[in-house]
């Protein structure tokens, strides 16, 4: 016979009741707690977590209503909403047993019991209650894992021999359950690898968990990353679990890791290297099996000089550490994707499939892409949408980065071309209004009137 390790709390006003149903779970379960007196149940339920609890109808003898044993159902239910509860009493009726299931009971036992009974519904409510959870999580990784489905695309279109180099990483990096660093400016894909190294691993049956540490409240953090027992703070209105759980048996993303607090730093450390967490207002630890990948666009070995990042952490997380190159650095890239992201926005919007004009190719290979992959999709996008002619028209969002339009990389060092260029450009940057351009190009209004005459810029 096997004893099970769950805890269960009788409440009974009737000792000689306590006495008989402790005797008999003792035999089947690891811990078994009786209560007199129903005022102690909130004290008794916040030292321990309580599998199942038995709880009486009636507590004062001339008592027969039930109304006592709602009363303290609905205490039970606002201490912790999912627990478990099976209520019993020598005058219960199926009135009774109808409403108390409605007020959240999960069953009804009549006094007096036969063992065998009391024991089958105690067993079956602990095993109703597990798969009720467990469903319950579910719906929670499914609900945060459809929002991480409305991320659209997921392709990674590269042939340069940098991002070569990232592929062969993802391969060699994905089938063992070591942990990854990605590093690369915003928008070079750090996301799309930490799912290519989730889609190539053992654990690619099981959920891919992404959380962005970007978009947490800091004082959120720890009860995200591991979850919280329901009152630990004024929001907690029912236990809830942590990403690290909801990451069992998965891949567990944290994105811009460099934006978690010192303070957590260090739990998040423990975590990781004993692979338990400790929720929000818990005392009680849970192991958690999970693949974690983590990604910045921040220098992290700088914040770890500065103080700012943990060393230790660090060299937990980065294990395998990959780094992509910005999309500027790999202008080979650069005709793949728009081509790509060209025929994917045609077929999504129904519309012809345009093409861009080899000048405009150059234009596009030599522009700095500031927001990298991200910013080449959403320009391709728009000049899909809004291209008038059967030539694909792209607006660049900054000029300025523009390599052939920035006076640094004009192929000449003759003064006085440079700037011709700057004075052309700070005119049609600022549509031609004089006192902007003059303020930005750091000069009087009178003196950009001549300058304008001298290079004839209109
Ligand atoms: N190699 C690629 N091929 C095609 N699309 C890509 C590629 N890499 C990234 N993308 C697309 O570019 C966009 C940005 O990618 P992603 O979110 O992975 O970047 P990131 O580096 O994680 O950005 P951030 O640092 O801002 O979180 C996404 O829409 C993604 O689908």
């Amino acid at each position: 016979m096997t004893i099970s390790d769950k805890a269960i709390l009788v409440v009974d006003d009737n000792s000689e009741i306590l006495v008989a149903t402790r005797m008999l779970l003792k035999q089947y379960y690891k811990k078994v707690v009786t209560l007199e007196n129903p005022h102690d149940i909130a004290k008794t339920m916040s030292a321990q977590d309580f599998a199942l609890i038995l709880l009486d109808m009636n507590f004062t003898r001339e008592s027969t209503s039930g109304a006592e044993g709602f009363y303290w159902l609905k205490q039970i239910k606002a201490l912790d909403e999912d627990a478990v509860v099976v209520l019993f009493t020598a005058y219960g009726d199926l009135t009774m047993a109808v409403d108390a299931i409605k007020l959240g009971a999960n069953d009804f036992v009549l006094k007096p019991w036969q063992n065998e009974k009391l024991l089958a519904t105690v067993a079956n409510c602990i095993e109703l209650s597990k798969q009720r959870q467990k469903s319950k999580k579910l719906t929670q990784i499914a609900q945060i894992s459809m929002a991480a489905q409305n991320k659209p695309f997921e392709h990674l279109i590269a042939s340069s021999p940098a991002m070569e180099q990232v592929f062969q990483t993802i391969e060699k990096a994905a089938k063992t359950d070591a942990n990854v660093l990605i590093l690369g400016e915003s928008g070079t894909g750090k996301e799309v690898v930490a799912r290519e190294l989730h889609k190539q691993s053992l654990r690619k049956d099981n959920t891919f968990m992404s959380v962005d540490m970007g978009t947490i409240a800091s004082s959120l953090f720890e009860s995200e990353l591991f979850g919280h027992m329901k009152g630990a703070f004024t929001d907690a209105k029912a236990n809830k679990p942590g990403r690290f759980e909801l990451a069992e048996s998965g891949t567990l993303f944290l994105d811009e890791i460099a934006n978690i607090p010192l303070e957590l730093q260090g739990k998040l450390l423990t975590a990781i290297q004993n692979r338990v967490v400790t929720p929000v207002g818990g005392s009680k630890q849970i192991e958690v099996d999970l693949r974690l990948i983590t990604a910045t666009n921040m220098n992290l070995y700088d914040m770890v000089r500065e103080g700012s990042f943990r060393q230790d952490l660090l060299y937990r997380i980065n294990t395998v550490e990959i780094t992509l190159p910005a999309l500027r650095d790999r202008p080979q890239d650069i005709p793949l994707l728009i081509e790509f992201y060209a025929d994917l926005y045609s077929k999504k919007y129904k519309l012809q499939c345009k093409t861009v004009t080899n000048k405009m190719m150059a234009d596009l290979v030599k522009y700095q892409w500031p927001g990298n992959i991200r910013e080449l999709q959403h320009l391709v996008e728009r000049a899909v949408i809004l291209s008038d002619s059967t030539q694909l028209q792209f607006q660049l969002t900054s000029p300025a980065a523009s390599s052939e339009e920035n006076a640094g990389f004009l192929d000449t060092y003759n003064l006085a071309e440079i700037e011709q260029h700057t004075i052309e450009r700070a005119v049609r940057d600022f549509k031609g209004n004089i006192s902007h351009a003059a303020k930005a190009l750091g000069i009087t209004r009178a003196s950009l009137y001549r300058k304008m005459e001298k290079y004839d810029v209109e």
